[in-house]
């Protein structure tokens, strides 16, 4: 089986637990390949629901593409739940995302919700978080200063651009990655993430940065992961 198969089978689960809510609920929906799947899985169902909170551009673009009423989250006040990839995720369900550059509008869509259902395949799970190297978004003016500052944590940083995402690494870089928000990225490698409840606070806290994406106080509640032997649910 190979790893679109395994996140098809994944979005598959999270379609089946979504579809366990009362009817008339509104979804908080993530952003990624792997959430793609679990959109394509509930489009057939998309009656069901009143609606989904977005959180990216190109989710929105896919819920609208099959007939989902994408509702403003300023109308919506709280969500049974959320759904989202993660690019690692630890025992704890602490995550590190912002893979795809949709961090600070999922974090905001994830502190709306309930519960946090996490899913992926089991390449995302990881003893310490810190292998994957963590985003953060940040106020363009801001880049040498929390370049420094992120960099006394113990990190290399460098700035995101927009062939650099994760599909292509080894490109040459062109212009900076320019988020939804208009923003940038920058993207830690080298830190091994053993308090990320304090690490979270202590990024949060240097001006110029928007949001880390380091997901602790937003942590997951419930993971779906896939291997080859098929999808458990872990209740973290
Ligand atoms: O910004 C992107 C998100 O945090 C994604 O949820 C994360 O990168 C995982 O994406 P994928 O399912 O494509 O691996």
């Amino acid at each position: 089986m190979n790893q679109d198969e395994l996140k098809r089978l994944v979005g598959e689960a999270a379609r089946d637990e979504v579809l366990q809510l009362p009817a008339g609920a509104v979804l908080g929906v993530g952003t990624g390949s792997t959430v793609n799947c679990f959109i394509d899985a509930i489009a057939p169902h998309r009656d069901r629901f009143a609606g989904a909170v977005s959180s990216s551009n190109a989710t929105t673009e896919r819920l609208l593409k099959h007939g989902f009423q994408v509702l403003d989250p300023n109308a919506v006040e709280t969500l049974p739940v959320y759904v989202d990839g993660a690019d690692e995720i630890d025992p704890f369900g602490y995550m590190i995302k912002g893979g795809g550059g949709a961090l600070t509008r999922e974090k905001i869509i994830a502190s709306m919700a309930k519960q946090f259902i996490c899913i992926c395949d089991s390449s995302k799970q990881v003893p310490i978080l810190g292998h994957f190297a963590l985003p953060v978004e940040i106020i363009p003016i801001s880049q040498g200063v929390v370049t420094r500052e992120l960099e006394k944590l113990g990190g290399q940083v460098s700035l995101r651009h927009a062939k650099n995402t994760r599909a292509d690494l080894e490109q040459t870089p062109s212009e900076p990655f320019v988020t939804d928000n208009g923003a940038w990225i920058l993207d830690v490698a080298g830190l091994k993430i053993v308090d990320p409840i304090a690490l979270e606070s202590q990024i949060k806290q240097i001006a110029g940065v928007i949001t880390v994406g380091l997901f602790a106080k937003e942590r997951a509640h419930i993971l779906l992961v896939s291997n080859v032997s098929g999808v458990s649910k872990i209740l973290l």
